[in-house]
């Protein structure tokens, strides 16, 4: 039966109703006529897979990756990456108005960056397959945790996609072959890492061809053998350190090849200075930032003159916010770790005055810090840095609705094109 396709879903799919029951289709697009097979049935909505499109988008684009479809890395490219923003930016607003019952006063214009090859952190995964010829390098497929036989990626820099193969021919001749689960990559401004998970310590002979890849291929090698802390560097020893740099705020950022940053860096210097625009710290305020990671903003903020205080789950990532604060010479940016998810009255009383927040939580938002808020001494401004429209939406409710905010403006920041993610940006004010 051909359906026409009403709209696109968070993840990407092409949404239709069949006899009042919707159905989520991969590979279609919102005004798309088109038929399609089911593989999966549920009481309420059928999942499916396009067969054949009869009339279709004039968004619709080639998608550049030849493993798209198959890799379940990503789910957009299909899609013409100015209409993949236009449908984030919709389904943004959607949260907004149906979750947190708010609407911005103005949309900010979507933030883009480069489409291709702006991935510097991946985690790809690595198996010995003997059904498929050899060692696999790769992510893995849709809906399945089978790795994908792939030998190039687009959203990866080229020289990092030029790596796969190489790496899987590698990979063959390694004594410790099925002892190697994981690669992760970390791209810094002056040196490519990859951190090889070993379940296995390596040869001699390993460690020859290790590093004669390692120099064919000018990248370092660092070794994982038991959970994130363990890596270490194995060779090169005397490579570059590994930081990223905001050069507007003359600030560099070392960090391990395990510890959170942004995936995106080309677009991740946007968002800072974009953040940094809606806050507008000034010096003589006190200003926190929550969620604070390494210091992505902190520091940034700190530059102003502004007293800040970052705050951070994790206590490596406060350490590296700390040293990162000293590499820079700054004196006035604080840190502390703490479990924000647990955030009370009092804790975020214990603060003391605050002028201006920014917070940037994982995807399960920061629904205790905005209902943690005391109603009698708000701070005037928040931006809000999210990577979930929903929660932001939830938090916004009770920002807007409970706490007495506007909700000034909100707008996409195109983090991960291609694929699903949400990355938004949005500035409440008293
Ligand atoms: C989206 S990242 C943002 C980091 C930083 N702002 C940046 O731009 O690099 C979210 C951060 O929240 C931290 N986090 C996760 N759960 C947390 C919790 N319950 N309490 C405090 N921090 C947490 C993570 O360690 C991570 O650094
Ligand atoms: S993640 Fe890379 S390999 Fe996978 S579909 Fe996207 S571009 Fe292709």
């Amino acid at each position: 039966m051909t359906v026409i396709v009403e709209s696109l879903d968070q993840e990407g799919r092409g949404v239709a109703h069949v006899e009042g029951k919707a159905v989520f289709i991969e590979g279609a697009l919102p005004g798309e006529h088109v038929t399609y097979s089911v593989f999966k049935k549920k009481p309420n909505y059928d999942q499916a897979t396009v067969k054949e499109i009869h009339r279709p988008s004039a968004m619709r684009a080639v998608p550049k990756c030849s493993y798209f479809g198959i890799c379940g890395g990503c789910s957009m490219q299909h899609l013409e990456p100015s209409a993949q923003v236009a449908a984030k930016q919709r389904i943004l607003e959607d949260n907004l108005k149906h979750i947190g019952k708010v609407s911005p006063e103005i949309i900010f214009r979507p933030t883009y960056g480069t489409p291709w090859g702006y991935r510097h952190r991946a985690r790809m995964s690595v198996k010995f397959v003997e059904k498929k010829g050899g060692v696999l390098v790769g992510f893995h497929e849709k809906r399945s945790s089978f790795i994908a036989n792939m030998d190039s990626c687009e959203v990866l820099p080229a020289r990092i996609s030029a790596l796969i193969k190489p790496l899987r021919d590698m990979f063959s001749g390694l004594s410790i072959l099925n002892r190697i689960p994981q690669v992760e990559v970390a791209l810094g401004d002056h040196v490519d890492i990859l951190v090889l998970r070993i379940l296995d310590p390596l040869s001699e002979h390993d460690e020859v061809i290790l590093k004669a890849f390692a120099d064919q291929h000018h990248i370092q090698f660092w070794l994982q053998p038991q959970k994130e802390d363990s890596a270490y560097p194995f060779y090169p020893l005397d490579a570059p350190m590994l930081s990223y740099s905001l050069p507007e705020f003359n600030v560099t950022m070392p960090y391990r090849p395990t510890e959170f940053t942004q995936v995106n860096a080309g677009i991740n210097r946007i968002l800072v200075r974009r953040g940094l625009q809606l806050l507008n710290p000034k010096q003589g305020e006190r200003i926190v930032d929550l969620f604070c990671g390494l210091g992505n903003f902190t520091l940034p903020i700190a530059r102003s003159g502004a007293e800040v205080v970052g705050i951070e789950g994790s206590l490596e990532l406060v350490r590296r916010a700390q040293s990162n604060a000293a590499y820079n010479h700054i004196t006035n940016a604080s840190f502390m770790q703490a479990n924000l998810f647990d955030a009370t009255r009092e804790s975020i009383a214990d603060l003391g005055h605050l002028d201006k927040m920014l917070i940037d939580p994982p995807r399960d938002g920061a629904f205790a810090v905005v209902n943690a808020l005391n109603e009698a001494h708000l701070p005037h401004r928040i931006v809000y840095v999210s990577c979930s429209p929903s929660t932001l939406a939830r938090d916004a409710e009770v920002l807007v609705h409970t706490k007495g905010y506007k909700l000034k403006g909100a707008g996409v920041i195109n983090m991960f094109p291609h694929t699903a993610h949400i990355e938004s940006i949005a500035l409440f004010e008293q």
